[in-house]
């Protein structure tokens, strides 16, 4: 067997030998010059996996592997952009990895195998916050606020922060410098908060940041440390520019082509793996650090995919795909191969967690497709999102549960024929600056729900003081009734399809004596929506599941027509 040595279109051929530790001879010196910046994957009989050490001397490449026998090792030169070739100069594809895929050292390394196991990949990498760092930093605010300046730094969430990102950078073996000066302005910051004793949805931001500035520092200086060249980017220094909603901003325009220019021009000068912030921006305005909402670095790598024109943009998540309906709910639930943009959307909008409800704006926009895998399974083949999709054999794709949602059943005072009552209704909404979820409409009547998130941005005894005042202005027109602790159950699927839908969601519903308060069918032809007690929508999803993809979805049609369903 021999081992070959590719670099610049060259290929050494040497003998092959059992150890893990390889060394290559050149014929040109002159190689070890770019060799010193070269990205290194050795394989082993085909699997392709990260060198754990190289070295070059003048005629020596010395190569080791965790693993053992080494059969063959790759060298892709990453040096300046004399050695660019014409097609090298295009970055490829953006993977997102979620806070699951990057929760620890090892979940980092077992990342960063990942990447090279993609050679023949130019990617851009977006990377959220370790495992549950998020929700701690919300947390440590929140008892910052009323903790008092000398008691914070015993608050168990900052703690546990510091002990995680500390004792990762040990388990890296990077330097803590990397990220010491984020721990410090961390506490800095949590005392800000004790002393003024509030956290604005600003500080909230400025808070939350601090998650994704050190997880994608860290991550870079591993890369580094193990021969792959790459370079750390904040989002809200590279122009991802935002409204100044802080923690639900939205992309603006201007972000595309700034962040175009930026990680393409670094890169064609000098390249090296772009790892870039998930979830941050800059608002316009404020010039402050803001959040695209919960989850939000999914639109991150979406927004990058179009900016850039990428090939292909890939979430890697915890699970096999989207699946069938949330595992939590109903760990049965299986994955879906394939979605259109517009039924992925309608998917994340009504809660399904596995997905930025935003993000598919700019990948439809980009036309660029959406492939969603499993960092813990890479070989699943996961769900890919395109445009459109073959549709002729679905009906159901998937169930998605929203929980919490407040509904409002609205009824005129005024007769039949009265004109003007909807435009009324919905303009009091605009004013509030509140938004709508699902609606069904009559003359004189409607019934709505209201967009949870919207509200949740909130303060929550701004929240109730809102919907008092929602309330109040519409019983200027109409009887109100205010229904709160309902669900949305939206069934995501073919609509060509609804008596089929309908038909089986209803017999089941029935079945498990369960009322449903309000249908919606959106104009979007792929999601039918049915509002239910929030306490019976968990079974409603089991049972729903269990009758569309545990038996055949075609059975019902059958029975139907004999009126045996
Ligand atoms: N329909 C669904 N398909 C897949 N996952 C879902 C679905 N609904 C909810 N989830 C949940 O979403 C999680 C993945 O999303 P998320 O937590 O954002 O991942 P990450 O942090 O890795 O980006 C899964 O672990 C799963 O529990
Ligand atoms: N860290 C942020 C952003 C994000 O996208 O996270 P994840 O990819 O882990 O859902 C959050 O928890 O909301």
């Amino acid at each position: 067997m021999a081992t070959a040595l590719h670099f610049s279109g060259v290929k050494t051929l040497c003998p092959a030998s059992a150890s893990s530790e390889r060394s290559l001879q050149y014929k040109q010196p002159l190689w070890s010059q770019r060799l010193r910046f070269a990205t290194c994957v050795a394989s082993n009989n085909g699997f392709y996996t990260r060198a754990k050490n190289f070295s070059c001397t003048s005629r020596v490449l010395r190569v080791s592997c965790e693993g053992g026998g080494i059969t063959d090792v790759l060298e892709k030169k990453q040096t300046d952009n004399q050695c660019l070739g014409e097609n090298e100069k295009q970055l490829t594809c953006v993977m997102k990895f979620g806070g699951s895929s990057v929760a620890s050292a090892e979940r980092m390394r077992e990342v960063a195998d990942l990447i090279l196991s993609f050679p023949q990949e130019r990617p851009i990498i977006v990377l959220s916050a370790m495992g549950k760092t998020t929700n701690k930093l919300l947390l440590a605010g929140e008892k910052a606020v009323s903790c008092g300046v000398t008691n914070v730094s015993t608050i168990d969430e900052l703690s546990f922060i510091k002990e995680l990102h500390l004792r990762t950078v040990d388990e890296l073996g990077v330097d803590s410098s990397i990220i010491s000066s984020h721990l410090e302005e961390l506490e800095q910051l949590l005392k800000g908060i004790a002393m003024m004793k509030e956290l604005t949805l600003r500080t909230k931001d400025y808070l939350v940041s601090f998650g994704e500035c050190m997880s994608t520092r860290l991550f870079a200086a591993y890369l580094n440390k193990i021969g792959v060249k790459a370079r750390q980017y904040d989002a809200f220094e590279i122009g991802f520019i935002t409204t100044d909603d802080f923690t639900n901003a939205d992309i603006l325009e201007a972000t595309y082509p700034a962040v175009a220019k930026r990680l393409q021009g670094d890169w064609i000068c000098n390249p090296a793996i772009p790892i870039v912030t998930g979830f941050l921006g800059k608002g316009w305005r404020s010039c402050a650090v803001t959040t695209l909402g919960r989850g939000g670095s999914d639109l991150t790598a979406t927004t990058i995919g179009k900016a850039l024109g990428l090939r292909e943009i890939q979430v890697w998540k915890d699970v096999d795909g989207v699946l069938t309906c949330d595992p939590n709910i109903y760990p049965r639930a299986e994955p879906v191969p394939y979605l259109t943009f517009e039924e992925a959307a309608e998917l994340a909008y009504f809660g399904a967690q596995v997905l930025h409800p935003q993000s598919m704006r700019p990948a439809r926009e980009g036309d660029i497709p959406v492939r969603v895998k499993n960092s813990y399974n890479p070989n699943a083949p996961g769900t890919v999102i395109t445009h459109a999709r073959d549709m002729s054999k679905a009906v159901l794709t998937s169930i998605v549960l929203k929980r919490n949602v407040t509904m409002l059943d609205i009824v005129s005072t005024r007769m039949l024929g009265q004109y003007g009552f909807l435009a009324k209704v919905f303009s009091t909404f605009e004013d509030l600056g509140i938004s709508v979820d699902v609606v069904a409409t009559s003359e004189v009547s409607i019934s709505l729900t209201l967009d949870p998130s919207k509200l949740w941005s909130r303060e929550l005894i701004q929240q109730a003081s809102e919907l008092d005042h929602v309330v109040e202005e519409l019983e200027k027109i109409a009887v109100v009734n205010l229904l709160q602790h309902r669900s949305i159950i939206s069934l995501i699927g073919n609509v060509q399809r609804s008596s089929l839908i309908l038909e089986k969601a209803f017999q089941v519903l029935r079945t498990n004596g369960v009322n449903v308060q309000m249908i919606s069918q959106g104009a979007s032809k792929v999601n039918i929506s049915l509002v239910v007690n929030d306490n019976e929508a968990e079974r409603c999803v089991r049972a729903l599941h269990q009758a569309f993809f545990e038996n055949d979805p075609f059975e019902v049609e059958c029975g139907s027509e004999n009126g045996s369903v």
